[in-house]
């Protein structure tokens, strides 16, 4: 069935000294309009070489994306990016941050409209009272809060979020998780999210998406989450399910970790037998945050 979004055969290839590496292969994936969905994989399986392909920052290699009907051929306004550090002008206000992307994807809208758009976003995350001050003056949380307003005042179709409060200290990535919660029931954009925290993704997504290890990595296992919206923290975390869903994700991650252990050991093995010098067999993929308690 079409989606909203739609991720097709999606495949990249990146050229190392070694020769060619096969990172993602066949990533296939639909959205439906305004769904949240988490995409979760242990590190380097290639989930930010997803996300910045459908971004249209990084070159697709095979296959394609289509959002509300339209295949990407590079970045554009319909779809707003968040990564874990927002990069702000620092000597620039939070204001003037955030107009800058307006400025350009509203030209021809004006200067008053504008700078009202922006005021508003800025207010939703909670900036309102620091409309104009420098983002070298902020928070590495309220410069967060900053990047956050600037993808969603583009009025985008899409909102890819790398790791957005992957720098943040547990209680304002917990403020800030509910802010884009909030702004998102009157703006229901699709969103992608990466993160590492296993119960983020629960308290967060709609839908749940495993990545199998790299290389040639692919959809692995995908997770319906049932827990009614608004979410309320201690209502999801009090859900009969959600004991079983997280154990079931902490499973398949577990299980990636196997099969990573025993193909390292093969091509330990194999190495060996041929006589070149072995290459290391520890796993270099650190753990998912699955015991982060953020919700
Ligand atoms: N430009 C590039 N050239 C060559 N290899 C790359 C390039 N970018 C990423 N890679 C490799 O592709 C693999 C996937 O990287 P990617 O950043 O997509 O993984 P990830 O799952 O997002 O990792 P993390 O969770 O640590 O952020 C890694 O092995 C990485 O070294």
């Amino acid at each position: 069935m079409a989606g909203y979004i739609e991720m097709f055969n999606l495949g990249k290839t990146y050229d190392t000294p070694n020769g060619p590496a096969i990172i993602v292969e066949e990533f296939n994936l639909n959205m439906e309009q305004g769904e949240y969905v988490c995409l979760l994989g242990h590190s380097g399986c290639g989930k930010s070489t997803v996300l910045t392909m459908v971004a249209g920052l990084n070159p697709i290699t095979t296959g394609g994306v289509v959002v509300a009907n339209k295949e990407i051929d590079g970045p554009g306004p319909d779809r707003g990016v968040v990564f874990q550090s927002p990069c702000l002008m620092p000597w620039m206000t939070a204001m003037d941050n955030v107009l800058l992307g307006v400025d350009q994807v509203y030209p021809h809208a004006r200067k008053s409209d504008r700078r009202d758009m922006a005021a508003y976003y800025l207010t939703l995350v909670g900036l309102g009272n620091s409309l104009n001050t420098r983002a070298a003056d902020l928070s590495q949380g309220m410069q967060q809060r900053v990047g956050i307003a600037r993808a969603f005042a583009l009025r985008p179709k899409m909102l890819l979020l790398d790791e957005p409060f992957g720098m943040l200290d547990s209680l304002t990535r917990m403020e800030l998780q509910e802010v884009l919660l909030e702004i998102l029931v009157q703006d229901q954009v699709t969103t992608l999210m990466i993160t590492h925290d296993v119960d983020e993704a629960l308290f967060m997504s709609d839908r749940v998406v495993m990545m199998t290890n790299g290389p040639r990595a692919r959809v692995g296992k995908i997770f319906e989450i049932p827990f009614d919206r608004p979410r309320h923290r201690t209502e999801v975390l009090e859900h009969p399910s959600y004991y079983d869903l997280r154990g079931d994700m902490i499973g398949f991650l577990e299980e990636q970790d196997h099969k990573k252990l025993l193909a390292d050991a093969a091509k330990h093995e194999a190495k060996k037998a041929s006589g070149d010098p072995p290459a290391p067999a520890a796993s270099d993929q650190q753990p998912v945050d699955a015991l982060s308690p953020t919700a």
